[in-house]
């Protein structure tokens, strides 16, 4: 098990420190053995290891997820098809492998993932693995070892190898008592899942790590994120995917939510425009490490009925799923961005009805079973 050591003189350093992350001398970051990692203080943490004409060398874990095979797509469309790695311990689709870089790599295991950033002179790291919300409450254990043991090993190998390194974190980090109408950047945050729990522990690890180490962390708490061409990994917000797919199917949809329960969402492309905005935005401009983005917020109701602009004949009717209802009950109704947007510009561009629009063009309307019939 890692253990830190020099604990006094790290907590003297800290409480001297300005917060800003200078004037640090040497910071064990995690020790194993007689090989200690040290981040040493003359290293250029505000800016990445690659000079200004190259592009970064990018790794994204968790890769084979909702999100990443699409975050991949789009790096590589920036920075070339060989300079971003997909990973995942999941085997990839033969379209997926033969699309660009894959490897295997479990968060979990320190030494194969501190390798492979090493091997491939990794610069920017996106942490995309996790359990969601609804599969992290049926499974704690795993949850528990995957979003906090797993970013863990993240943070260190980040840091001891000074990345710029991208954690999602979700509307989820959010619960009860919050402010949910709306749920601003800074406010009280006890979520009641491990999901949420793990979240806002990565929010302020990395935080911390920027602060204390000069880690050039960045985090985007992201909205339920609806997109075509890839399976949400189980969380609270999938019943915005699955509607799409069900209406074009069989023309029948059942909700595992209340007709009436709001959520922040947002299209995949506007979710993935920001992330990249954030990862190359000018350090001067953050001021701060954590933003919510935010494009739209709609009931399962308001969804149904902008699909049945679509699918006339939708039939959809409501069976809620008790565990699911309880967490979407806790989680903000609408995301207040307005720091995101000062800050680096960021801009959704897709609103409800262009996201029914986008959806459908991609599943291809000529499937619908209304059109069938
Ligand atoms: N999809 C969404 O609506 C939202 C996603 N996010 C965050 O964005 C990130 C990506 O989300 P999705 O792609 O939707 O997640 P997902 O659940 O679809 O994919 C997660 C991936 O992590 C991988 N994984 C699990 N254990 C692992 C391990 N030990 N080592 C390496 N990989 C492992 C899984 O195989 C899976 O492919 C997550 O951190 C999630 O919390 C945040 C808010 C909303
Ligand atoms: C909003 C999220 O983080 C995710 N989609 C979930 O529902 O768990």
């Amino acid at each position: 098990m890692p253990i830190v050591k020099n604990v006094s003189r790290a907590v003297s350093q800290l409480l001297q420190s300005s917060g800003c992350g200078c004037g640090i001398s040497i910071v064990p970051v995690r020790c194993i053995g007689v090989s200690p990692r040290q981040v040493a203080s003359d290293a250029s943490f505000h800016s990445v290891s690659f000079s200004e004409s190259d592009h970064p060398r990018v790794l994204i874990t968790g890769g084979l997820g909702q999100l990443g095979v699409g975050l991949a797509k789009l790096l590589r469309k920036h920075f070339g098809k060989n300079n971003v790695i997909l990973s995942d311990i999941r085997k990839p689709a033969d379209s997926v492998f033969y699309s660009g870089p894959f490897i295997y790599a479990d968060i979990l295991d320190y030494k194969n993932l501190r390798e492979i950033v090493v091997n491939n002179r990794i610069t920017w790291l996106f942490h995309y693995s996790a359990l969601l919300s609804a599969v992290g409450e049926a499974n704690v254990p795993l949850a528990r070892a995957v979003n906090i043991t797993g970013l863990h090993n993240v943070l260190d190998i980040a840091a001891e190898h000074n990345l710029r390194l991208f954690v999602p974190s979700t509307i989820g980090a959010f619960g009860p008592t919050s402010p949910r109408d709306p749920t601003p950047d800074l406010c009280i945050q006890r979520p009641r899942t491990i999901y949420g729990v793990s979240k806002v522990h990565a929010e302020l690890m990395g935080e911390y790590y920027h602060y204390r180490y000069g880690l050039d962390f960045r985090c985007l708490r992201y909205p339920g994120i609806i997109s075509a061409d890839s399976q949400p990994g189980g969380g609270t917000t999938d019943y915005a995917v699955q509607i799409f797919h069900d209406a074009i199917k069989t023309g029948k949809f059942q909700c595992n939510l209340k007709p009436d329960t709001r959520l922040p969402m947002m299209y995949i492309d506007d979710c993935l425009k920001a992330t990249l905005e954030v990862m190359e935005a000018p350090a001067e401009a953050l001021s701060m490490r954590t933003y919510n983005i935010s494009a739209m917020s709609f009931t399962p109701e308001e969804l149904a009925q902008e699909v049945q602009k679509h699918v006339p004949e939708l039939q959809v009717t409501y069976n809620v799923d008790e565990v699911r209802q309880a967490i979407a009950d806790s989680w903000p109704m609408n995301f207040d961005d307005r720091n995101a947007r000062r800050d680096w510009g960021w801009k959704h561009d897709y609103d409800l009805p262009e996201l029914v629009t986008t959806m459908f063009s991609f599943l291809g309307s000529d499937s619908r079973i209304a059109q069938a019939n």
